[in-house]
């Protein structure tokens, strides 16, 4: 392509994300896209795609990258390049949110006609605006008999500052509206700045391992113009690769003869060590270098830590170096070497949230084919000891002697949650239940609030969402953020089997709950231990004083029994039955502990703190 026309190409680029709460229609407006978009490119892209499986069925592989390319013939009769960039809607991942927006120069802004701005929304909205990414307001779902269009606009209106007059109204279930938003694009979303002739500056958005290609990149080039066959180098650690291949998802990765300013694509170049990228890093050119690398993203803080053992403790190689693949596009995953009496070798694992973590407990399980035990998650505490250090701590079982403390600090979040008028009350309840602070509360319109407290990190990551969900009917929303630490009477609460200490299954309560807390967590464990060839005493105790007991009764468990001696494939899928519950076991001293057991403290949620 000469000069000319690539400039005419970078005129032609969109490049957005779709901004959403979970359910308001993002996946199905998406497909709408695609499929208005294919439908025109069809005859086209009949090569192109035939290529592209030739490709796959040479490499037997598929990369899965969040940005899809996309080609539309716009009214003006023009044909549009666009690239769709998704974004998670979970409160867990609004980094990556943040990681996705850098590659837009827009974002589409979807509510539910229904169910209006939830706080979520409101949250990755922000972040858009702080990007000042151009926003198109879309209210999705208008064919529901309960759709209220109007009072979205006021919504938006009020709650974001966004004129939403003239906000597009779909309905990606019948597909109304829906080329109304691709002219949109083209209309309201800028085509991306910077200067084709500039030294080459791609900002790694996203990247996933693949073990035949290597390290593969997806990333937005904001400067210059990349081809294979160019060295090029990253920013952070000057290291050097020779670029193999340059392409775009579409919706199966395609190779291209090179990526230009503007454009969402990949790149490998035999990256074999995972540690050598980052996400947030700039690749450059090495003979043509960049003279600073762009801005990259914050670096994000966990919030959560748990203990991740391999019930075989063979494994403990193998786990480390899933952990290690899975950090590769998962910054925000941060682990270290951790040894339990009671578990063996693991590691500390922070994550962002619960969800966070059982997303990574899956993947390491599905796709690292490990078996796994993780102990309860915990967050971070900050201790001044009476010897005049300070100490930070994440597992409960490091905390030291409540003699040498002179002060225990806890995170404390600043939550939102939105609930209409007449669930305020069930809101407050669960909020002064999990030891909040009322703040304040605003009227977002005639029919909603927003409810501020302060509460202490530790309270909410349990199960305030799925209480705060079930009293209000589905209709709460919630987003927080970290605002500090703040001095807490808390105790560390161990846990006895059998008379010793499981240190794997300490935790942190506060004083006032200690009592309820140590009685539903020995309740919880009497139904998750199985019975065992002897009775097993469980206690829970703070310090040497034991608050609550309950014991295991002895019992060998003769599943044949109800066989009636009779069917043997019967009898046969019942001990391979058995044999399968018995993989996630761990033995503790003499005691064999299933995984459920170290999560009891998620369990506890009838027996929780009621009342107080
Ligand atoms: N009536 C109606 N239903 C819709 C519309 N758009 C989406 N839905 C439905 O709403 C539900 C959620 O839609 P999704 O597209 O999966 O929502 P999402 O935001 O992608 O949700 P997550 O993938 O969970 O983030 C599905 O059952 C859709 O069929 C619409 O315009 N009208």
């Amino acid at each position: 392509m000469d000069k000319e026309a690539l400039l005419d190409r970078q005129k032609h680029i969109r490049n957005f994300s779709i901004v959403a709460h979970i359910d308001h229609g993002k996946s199905t407006l998406a497909d709408r896209i695609l499929e208005l978009t294919d439908t025109i490119a069809k005859r086209d892209m009949q090569a192109q795609v035939l290529d592209d499986m030739a490709l796959e069925r040479e490499r037997g592989i598929t990369i899965k990258l969040n940005a899809v390319e996309l080609h539309y013939q716009a009214n003006d009769g023009e044909t549009y390049i666009f690239h769709l960039i998704d974004t998670p809607g979970h409160v867990d991942f609004s980094y990556e949110v943040s990681r996705s927006l850098a590659a837009c120069e827009g974002a589409l802004l979807l509510v539910d006609a229904a169910q209006g701005v939830e706080a979520q929304t409101l949250a990755n909205v922000y972040l858009a605006l702080d990007d000042d990414l151009e926003i198109v307001p879309i209210i999705n779902k208008v064919d529901l008999p309960s759709a209220q269009p109007e009072v979205v606009k006021e919504e938006i209106e009020e709650m974001i500052g966004l004129d939403a007059s003239e906000a597009v109204l779909t309905s990606a279930k019948t597909g109304l509206g829906i080329p109304e938003v691709l002219e949109r694009i083209v209309s309201d979303i800028p085509a991306p700045s910077g200067d084709i002739d500039a030294p080459l500056e791609a900002l790694i958005f996203d990247s996933v391992y693949d073990s035949y290609r290597g390290v593969v990149l997806a990333v937005r080039v904001k400067q210059g113009i990349v081809k294979p066959g160019d060295k090029i180098e990253l920013m952070s650690n000057g290291k050097q690769f020779e670029v193999t291949e340059v392409g775009v998802m579409s919706p199966k990765a395609v190779a291209r003869d090179f990526l230009m300013v503007g454009d969402v694509g990949y790149i490998t170049a035999s990256i074999k060590t995972i540690q050598d990228t980052r996400v947030g890093d700039t690749v450059t050119l090495a003979d043509n270098p960049a003279e600073k690398a762009l801005d990259g993203f914050r670096q994000i803080t966990p919030m959560v830590y748990s203990g991740v053992f391999p019930v075989d403790n063979a494994k403990f190689v193998d786990l480390r170096e899933a952990l290690e693949k899975l950090q590769l596009n998962d910054a925000s995953l941060e682990f270290e070497p951790e040894t339990s009496q009671a578990l063996g070798f693991g590691f500390r694992v922070g994550f962002l949230g619960l969800l966070h973590m059982d997303v990574v407990q899956e993947r390491l399980e599905r796709e690292f084919n490990l078996d796994l035990i993780m102990t309860a998650p915990s967050v971070d505490y900050q201790v001044d000891q009476t010897d005049g250090t300070q100490i930070t701590i994440d597992n409960p079982s490091e905390l030291p002697d409540a003699s040498e403390i002179k002060e225990i600090r806890e995170p404390y979040v600043k939550a939102s949650i939105m609930v209409p008028n007449d669930y305020v009350g069930p809101v407050m309840e669960i909020a002064q239940r999990k030891r909040g602070e009322f703040v304040t509360m605003d009227y977002l319109d005639k029919y909603r609030v927003n409810v501020i407290y302060n509460l202490p990190l530790s309270e909410i990551i349990y199960d305030f969402f799925d209480d705060l969900k079930s009293s209000t009917k589905g209709y709460a929303s919630l987003d927080y953020e970290i605002t500090g630490y703040r001095a807490s009477d808390l105790v560390k609460m161990d846990i006895l089997l059998n008379g010793d200490p499981v240190d794997a299954l300490s935790t942190i309560v506060h004083k006032d709950f200690a009592f309820e807390r140590g009685k539903a967590i020995v309740a919880s464990l009497k139904q998750t231990i199985p019975r065992q060839q002897f009775e097993v005493p469980i206690q829970a105790a703070i310090g040497n004083k034991i608050i609550a007991r309950s014991t295991v009764k002895a019992y060998r468990k003769n599943v044949l029994a109800k066989c009636y001696g009779g069917d043997i494939t019967r009898k046969r899928k019942l001990l391979e039955k058995q044999k399968a519950g018995k993989k996630r076991m761990k033995s503790v001293g003499s005691v064999e502990v299933p995984q459920a057991a170290f999560m009891s403290i998620l369990n506890m949620h009838s027996e929780d703190t009621k009342g107080k």
